[in-house]
């Protein structure tokens, strides 16, 4: 009997070879993945010809010389190769999609800034053409720094792909779920999970049920990966089996008309093809795009008294290459348990080099009950004081110190080493909310050097 033949036997006795239908588990593997049993070359990458009279084309993530732990690539087979996807190519214009560096196209305040949720409006937009950047840092061409942007679809993407060759996209879903067809798979996303679309890979993006708005962060700099757990050990926070990989999918469009958009430098090109160009039908290697459920995010926290940094809640780091220094950390507040005693549990009042930008996928979060909502952002930037709101000190200072629970709630952070220039979308947007300042004008002072003990 052959191990098929064994897998295949009663489902009461075989052994379980996966739990995720669809996905590959774990981060950074070399994965192998055919959607036709036989198209993936066996043994070797470039063979004289390949199965199915399929054409061989290598992805390259990073340097062919990047050290070993660095070094990403994929081999894709493909019925066309790239070159064959590529006709003219037309300037067209994405006007709400901005690459930095977009410093000068707006003032940028040295104020903390809030906005609230951006309606999804009626008008046909498309996960391209619904992107809204709302500030961004570094360039785009310089392979340094990040856009953050907004998306707000109505309409999926049916002959219209895309690649980006500027960044790879981290997509936070906050409303509506997307499906993500690109040329390594199929991913599904609903709020609470994040996609992360590599530098140079062809997607398209259908809506899952219904108008979709979300959080993009578009990073020019080093991939996303996962940060180091120093004395934490093997375990927690976002564990490597969590994160999935598509199988192999293709799709097999031929005599239709088709674009093909690309971003590169900054700006957008549009090709006109006769088919599509998600017809990868086996690949294997170690760049592709993957998808990660937060609630499998296992918080670590202290136990005992302080609020620790944000830092403990990294689900994915890109490197700027200074020890320690993230050109952008994606930071989440999920549900957990405070138990600290004898603590002011919320965060804490500061001033940080990196510069903050937050969004809210769901729920309350705990150092802005009021006016932080669900699709709203707050950008606190490099050196720019922020921390509870008044509600929030004074029930952090007077609640009971026994174990309560943060529930129903995901919060997240673009934490960035360079500071955020905002665009003109953004700095005129109707939900600026230019009375966030007034959240802390009711902390009063309460310094009385005869009393020691403050009670309130
Ligand atoms: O400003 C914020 O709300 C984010 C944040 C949370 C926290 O618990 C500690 C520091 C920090 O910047
Ligand atoms: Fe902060």
């Amino acid at each position: 009997m052959n191990k098929l033949e064994r897998i295949a036997g009663d489902p009461a006795t075989r052994p379980r070879v996966t739990t995720h239908e669809g996905y590959m588990p774990g981060f950074g593997n070399d994965f192998e993945t055919e959607a036709l049993y036989g198209a993936l070359p066996v043994g070797r990458n470039s063979p004289q010809r390949c199965p199915y009279g399929l054409y061989a084309e290598q992805l390259s993530g990073s340097p062919f010389t990047a050290p070993r732990v660095a070094n990403e690539r994929s081999w894709l087979y493909r019925m066309r190769p790239t070159v064959r996807h590529f006709g003219a190519m037309v300037p067209v214009d994405l006007p709400f999609w901005r690459s930095a560096p977009v410093r000068g196209e707006a003032r940028t305040p040295p104020v903390p800034l809030r906005w609230g949720a951006t309606p999804i409006p009626d008008e046909p937009l498309t996960f391209l053409t619904g992107m809204r950047t709302v500030c961004a840092a570094g360039d785009a061409s310089g392979h340094q720094g990040s856009a953050t942007h907004l998306y707000l679809a109505t309409r999926s993407m049916e002959d219209d792909y895309f690649y980006n060759a500027d960044a790879e996209m981290l997509v936070v879903p906050q409303v509506g779920a997307l499906t993500f067809f690109t040329e390594m798979g199929i991913i599904d996303v609903a709020p609470g999970e994040i996609a992360i679309l590599p530098r140079g890979c062809k997607f398209k993006a259908m809506l899952g049920d219904g108008p979709a708005r979300g959080y993009v962060c578009e990073n020019y700099g080093a991939k996303f990966t996962c940060p180091d757990r120093g004395p934490i050990g093997a375990n927690c926070l976002a564990n490597p089996r969590d994160f999935l990989t598509p199988v192999a999918a293709y799709e097999e469009k031929d005599g239709t008309a088709c674009t093909l958009t690309v971003k590169w430098g900054g700006d957008f090109h549009v090709t006109q093809i006769d088919h599509s160009p998600l017809d990868v039908v086996a690949w294997h290697g170690n760049y592709a795009p993957y998808k990660y459920n937060l609630r499998n995010f296992s918080p670590v926290g202290p136990i005992l008294f302080d609020h620790a940094d944000p830092s403990i809640f990294t689900v994915l780091t890109s490197p700027s290459g200074e020890p320690g220094t993230a050109n952008v950390d994606f930071v989440i507040f999920p549900p957990r348990w405070l138990v600290a005693e004898n603590t002011f549990r919320p965060p804490w009042y500061h001033m940080n080099i990196m510069s903050e930008f937050m969004g809210l996928i769901e729920g309350v979060y705990d150092a802005k009950p009021e006016g932080f909502v669900p699709g709203g952002m707050s950008l606190h930037n490099c050196m720019l004081p922020h921390g509870p709101d008044t509600e929030a000190f004074l029930k952090g200072s007077f609640a009971p110190m026994e174990p309560a629970k943060l529930d129903n709630t995901i919060a997240f952070m673009f934490e960035t080493l360079l500071p955020q220039h905002l665009t003109r979308y953004a700095a005129e947007h109707p939900e600026l909310q230019a009375s966030y300042p007034q959240c802390w004008a009711g902390i009063e002072k309460n310094f009385d050097p005869t009393r020691p003990e403050w009670s309130g």
